[in-house]
């Protein structure tokens, strides 16, 4: 196919380090030869956002000399990847990234006077990892012949609500996207936008939540109409599976929008949840590709499913980390309000249902949550529900779920997840289907979920050993 521009997005893997820049720079470069322009989108080096969210929870509880062991660590990784990309000690890429430690440290040392890290503080740091990988690969496409331009998301038109840490694209991001970088593109200049942050109407920068480069590619690719977004991976493409925990998982050659979605939401981190969300109204495709191997179509993914007869689940995903809290009360629960403070409690807490239950004598609700935010939705349930009724939480579970449009309207495909699930002697916590039937998902306990993973995909026939 011709393609006049695409937008690629880089992950944290093929930005590990030098060798991993260049090879990805060499990536955009095969296309932008060929006449394609092309809009470069980075996540920060691997390990990074992790190094950053640390080091801000030192300072914050008074560990500063923790907090620079760690920005010195990060700096060392930065300079050597500059230097071995070819930058003198005085270039302007040396002197930017120095810079911006020298932000980074100011930001923390603020922290640690403070002993009080916000939501607010905590995405300005963590933003710093995107901000400083995008001059790094900049430095790789000029020395690879290729003119390029780095930009912060802010730069590059992303404006986003004050979501803090979690933000949304406000609605004209897509205007502010087009006007900051179509002039470069015509002028044969490749952007190279820092991704998973953006910035609020008052200039304060926030991130797009975890895998957010995903979500930054994709919202550019709206922006610019392209023909399509290529988000390049450590993996063939979105696959049957977690690769990690089953070794014969399959990638899967054609997804639609919804079933993406559903895939992320049930924990497959391979694309950010929302990531293909800028695409659905104007139908652009996404193709998760594989870097090792760029030859390989790997996964597109657009508005129309691609079913196969006798195939009705295309993938199984889990979610780990996760708590049931469990709400009881003989009599009371039947009361519509009493079942409405409930949910309100949750919704002020913002935090995200992955299940809900109902017991049908309506003496129980089990509610699946992240492990993370079990304790403080515990707490908004017991300050706001009536006092008659009892709360408690169980840790120790996972969500495990089936995920293909082909199960629309067919009949046997929870049985056949079901016997599975027994034939492993696992037992079901709690059980869910979407009226959408994209997917049936499982509450099982935490130990089990792998032996789960694997029997569920065997059980659908979906790796390389079932169909060989
Ligand atoms: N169904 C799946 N298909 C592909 N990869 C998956 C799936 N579920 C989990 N993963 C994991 O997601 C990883 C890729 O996502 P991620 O590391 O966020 O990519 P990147 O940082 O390169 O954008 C893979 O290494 C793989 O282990
Ligand atoms: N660096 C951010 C955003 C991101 O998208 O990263 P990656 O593409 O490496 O998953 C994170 O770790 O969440």
């Amino acid at each position: 196919m011709n393609y006049d521009l695409l937008v690629m997005k880089f992950g944290g893997t093929n930005m590990q380090d030098s060798r991993a820049i260049r090879h990805s720079a060499s990536l955009a470069a095969r296309s932008i030869r060929v006449g394609v322009k092309v809009v470069v989108v980075v996540s920060a080096m691997a390990g990074v956002t992790n190094q950053l969210l640390k080091l801000a929870d030192a300072a914050q509880s008074g560990d500063i000399a923790a907090a620079n062991d760690e920005i010195a660590l990060m700096r060392t990784r930065h300079f050597t990847a500059a230097q071995e990309l070819g930058a003198a000690p005085d270039s302007v890429t040396v002197r930017e990234i120095r810079e911006m430690h020298e932000t980074l440290r100011q930001a923390v040392y603020g922290v640690y006077l403070l002993r009080e890290l916000t939501p607010r503080s905590r995405d300005l740091i963590v933003a710093f990892g995107e901000r400083l990988s995008a001059p790094l690969m900049s430095l790789a496409l000029e020395q690879d012949g290729l003119r390029a331009h780095h930009l912060s998301g802010g730069e590059a038109g992303i404006l986003t609500d004050s979501h803090f840490g979690n933000a949304k694209p406000m609605p004209n991001t897509y205007e502010r996207v087009r006007d900051r970088l179509s002039g470069l593109l015509a002028a044969g200049v490749t952007p190279v936008v820092a991704g998973f942050m953006g910035e609020t109407e008052k200039g304060a920068i926030t991130t797009l939540g975890r895998g957010g480069t995903d979500f930054s590619a994709t919202i550019v690719g709206k922006a610019l109409g392209a023909d399509e977004v290529w988000a390049w991976k450590d993996v063939d493409g979105v696959m049957s599976a977690d690769p990690r925990v089953v070794k014969d998982a399959q990638n899967i050659e054609v997804l639609s929008y919804g079933e993406v979605m559903e895939l992320a939401y049930f924990g497959a981190k391979v694309l950010h949840p929302l990531a293909v969300t800028p695409l659905q109204e104007s139908g652009i495709p996404l193709r998760v590709k594989s870097a090792a191997d760029p030859d390989f179509p790997g996964t597109l993914v657009q508005a129309q499913p691609r079913d196969e007869e006798g195939h009705p689940v295309k993938a199984v995903t889990a979610i780990r980390n996760v708590s049931i809290i469990n709400v009881s009360g003989a009599g009371v629960l039947g009361i519509p309000e009493v079942i409405a403070s409930v949910f309100d409690a949750i919704a002020r807490e913002n935090v995200t249902l992955l299940m809900v239950s109902q017991s049908s004598s309506m003496s129980n609700v089990s509610l699946a949550v992240q492990t993370v935010d079990a304790e403080r939705t515990l707490v908004a349930l017991r300050a706001g529900v009536s006092l008659e009724l009892k709360v408690e939480v169980q840790p120790g579970v996972a969500v495990l779920a089936i995920v293909g449009s082909g199960m629309r309207g067919q009949k046997g495909v929870s049985a056949r997840m079901f016997t599975a699930l027994a034939e492993q002697d696992v037992n079901v916590l709690m059980i869910s289907q979407g009226s959408s039937e994209l997917n049936v998902s499982v509450a099982v306990e935490a130990a089990h979920v792998d032996a789960a993973t694997l029997a569920v995909h065997r059980a659908f026939g979906l790796g390389t050993a079932a169909t060989a």
